[in-house]
């Protein structure tokens, strides 16, 4: 099961979705797209048992552990990249205190030429798994830099990396990649494909493009409740679809005429 949502919405007296019955596959990517305003954020915090703006009647059952990645960053501002994304292990106390990853200052790392963006899973000790995701998501010599010196987009990716390293069955993330370059929103997008083979996944995205590239399922959200949108075949294991392959371009089309209509 996973996880399941099964009822309706309502901010103050305003509907705010109508009834959805809302299952997520085990071991797949739901991708959820819809207006902005419609509920998504709020099915996500349903599912992670957080308080949502909204009065819900039904029933939200998660049988596994779940990871949430929420819209806004949220890091802690006195902590640098790596306390960030070690925040979750600290809090459990499982992190040694002090430990400093050896990267060289510089240019920031391209994702791409890391070898920890090339297939090398991450450790489990949790100085080096958190040492091996800042070099995936291209931030190896910003270890030490703390968000106020750091752009939107690589915030994102300290909290992206922050998901990563909680390595939990069940991931939510609520449009990971928006503040992202289409190169390293690709990019990111392949090593989260990777990096959460047999994870189940619900994705909230405006981007029909990501949908497309990773999508097991994609669902649209509206008032009117949930409608399911075929999917361009399936996805090739642990690896998001080819950006440029015809099927991808074809499906993010007829999913953007399905958004206009
Ligand atoms: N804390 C809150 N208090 C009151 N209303 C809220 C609160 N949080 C959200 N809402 C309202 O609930 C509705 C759904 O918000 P939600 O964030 O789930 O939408 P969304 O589909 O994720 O939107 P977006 O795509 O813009 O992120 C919105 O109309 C919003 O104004």
């Amino acid at each position: 099961m996973t996880a399941q949502v099964r009822g309706q919405a309502w901010v103050e007296q305003a509907p705010l979705f109508a009834p959805i019955d809302l299952t997520l596959a085990p071991d797949s990517w739901t991708c959820l797209l819809g207006p902005s305003g419609v509920g998504k954020s709020t099915i996500l915090r349903l599912i992670a048992g957080l308080e949502t703006g909204a009065r819900f009647q039904g029933e939200v059952n998660r049988d596994q552990p779940v990871a949430l990645m929420a819209q806004d960053p949220g890091l802690i501002p006195w902590l640098d990249v790596t306390g960030n994304v070690t925040l979750g292990a600290r809090l459990r106390g499982t992190s040694r205190a002090s430990f400093v990853p050896k990267y060289p200052g510089g240019r920031e790392a391209d994702p791409v030429e890391g070898s920890a963006s090339r297939g090398a899973e991450p450790p489990s000790d949790p100085a080096a798994r958190a040492a091996h995701l800042i070099e995936a998501v291209g931030l190896a010599d910003r270890s030490h830099h703390l968000p106020a010196r750091l752009s939107g987009g690589q915030r994102q990716r300290v909290a992206l990396a922050r998901t990563l390293f909680e390595d939990r069955p069940l991931v939510l993330l609520d449009e990971p990649f928006s503040a992202l370059d289409a190169r390293t929103r690709a990019q990111m997008q392949d090593l989260s494909a990777r990096l959460l083979d047999g994870r189940t996944v619900l994705l909230v995205t405006h981007d029909p493009a990501e949908a497309a590239r990773l999508g097991d399922r994609i669902l649209l959200l509206r008032e009117d409740g949930l409608s399911e949108w075929p999917v361009p075949g399936p996805r090739p294991k642990g690896a998001a679809r080819p950006y440029d392959a015809p099927e991808v371009l074809q499906s993010q089309a007829g999913l953007m005429r399905g958004m206009m209509a």
